[in-house]
């Protein structure tokens, strides 16, 4: 689902490299965000969403784009994408934040701060302040308001919990779970409830709990503290553009969104559709590329063939590749047919 401005760029150097690597994987594709509202007045149809429900993985670029900023906003493409993770029921998303040897020199910060950076961002995804009700603006006694509802329940805190206890178990075995119960009752409730379910479902596993603007502030001072972070649907979004910054750009960071067991992933860049640059075919294709390797790994049951691809996304950096996000002036495609000469 390629979706909007970059999105189609960076989705269709993905494909290339599918074709290449797993021939007998079988693609289709379907629109979403804006891309959907133009063609049948929705940024979701529920045909595509139903396509997408019997895939085994579903590949996203990004949404959204000046265009669609004065549609409604249950019309806006964003909302298409927010649909389809509610009606994928992906509620852990997982993003990744590792620093390629190559790419040392292309982060925001020094080099000892980040040289074997690998931290995992455990992102809920399907709840929170995106989600809840009541969410408006209107006007009461003669006041203009807007206003969102925080919410999180008993079983959408343990489940994500429990994926972060599960994927620290097979890293380095530390989750600090990120709120700010300081101020928030939504965020007192999220740190009771990974304490408790830390003591029923974390065995082996140590977790910490930190405020979430210290986190950000600690991410940049010593990112390599972490191992896996584990945040709500808001503090994840800002977390994990925040720690793009450490691995060189926001073009490199993959994401993968998992469900229950036996249901299909979504697997998507976590940058957006990048309007400034869209059309002009410079985008940085890796974090798509690597959306699709995180797609073999958790959904398609390929693990070989991700190993592959990881390893020649890193060669080709090596080898001197770089958009121009990283310095470099490849184009989108050039950037690809670098990564597709590695593998
Ligand atoms: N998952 C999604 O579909 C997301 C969609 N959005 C939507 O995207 C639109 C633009 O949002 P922004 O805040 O500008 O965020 P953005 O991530 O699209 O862009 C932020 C900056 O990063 C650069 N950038 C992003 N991806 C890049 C890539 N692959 N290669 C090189 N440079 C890249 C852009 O050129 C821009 O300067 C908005 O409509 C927003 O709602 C934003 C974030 C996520
Ligand atoms: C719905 C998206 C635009 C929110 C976002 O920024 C993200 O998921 O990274
Ligand atoms: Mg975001």
């Amino acid at each position: 689902m390629p979706g909007d401005g970059i999105g189609p760029e960076v989705v269709a150097q993905a494909r290339r490299i599918a074709e290449a690597l797993v021939p007998d994987v079988q693609i289709e594709e379907g629109l979403v965000g804006g891309a959907s509202f133009d063609a049948h007045g929705t940024p979701l149809t529920d045909e595509t969403l139903d396509r997408a429900r019997k895939a085994s993985a579903v590949l996203l670029g990004a949404v959204g784009g000046p265009r669609w900023t004065a549609t409604a906003r249950d019309k806006r493409p964003e909302a298409g994408l927010l649909a389809l993770r509610k009606g994928l029921d992906v509620f852990a998303n997982l993003r990744p934040a590792f620093c390629f040897p190559a790419l040392v020199d292309a982060s925001s910060l020094k080099k000892d701060r980040v040289e074997g950076l690998d931290l995992m961002i455990v992102r809920e995804l399907t709840g929170g302040v995106y989600f809840g009700q009541p969410r408006g603006i209107d006007e009461e006694g003669g006041l203009r308001r807007g206003y969102d509802t925080a919410i999180y329940t008993h079983p959408e805190v343990e489940r994500v919990a429990r994926i972060a206890f599960d994927i620290a178990r097979g890293r380095n075995g530390r989750v600090t779970s990120v709120e700010k119960s300081n101020v928030m009752e939504s965020g007192l409730f999220w740190r009771q409830e990974v304490t408790l379910a830390h003591a029923e479902l974390g065995a082996g596993v140590e977790l910490a709990h930190m405020y979430a603007d210290a986190c950000a502030m600690e991410l940049v001072r010593a990112p390599k503290q972490f191992d896996v972070i584990l945040a709500d649907n808001l503090f994840g979004d800002i977390l994990s553009d925040a720690a793009a910054m450490l691995t060189g750009s926001i073009g490199m960071l993959p994401s993968a969104s998992l469900g229950a067991p036996g249901t299909p992933g979504l697997y998507e860049p976590v940058h957006g559709s990048a309007p400034d640059i869209a059309g002009q075919g410079i985008a940085n294709p890796c974090a798509a590329i690597l959306s699709l390797e995180m797609a073999l790994r958790w959904s398609l049951g390929k693990e070989k063939a991700a190993d592959t691809l990881l390893a020649a996304v890193g060669k080709a950096l090596d080898r001197g590749a770089r958009t121009r996000d990283l310095g470099g002036d490849l184009s989108t495609r050039a950037m690809a047919d670098a990564v597709l000469n590695a593998l």
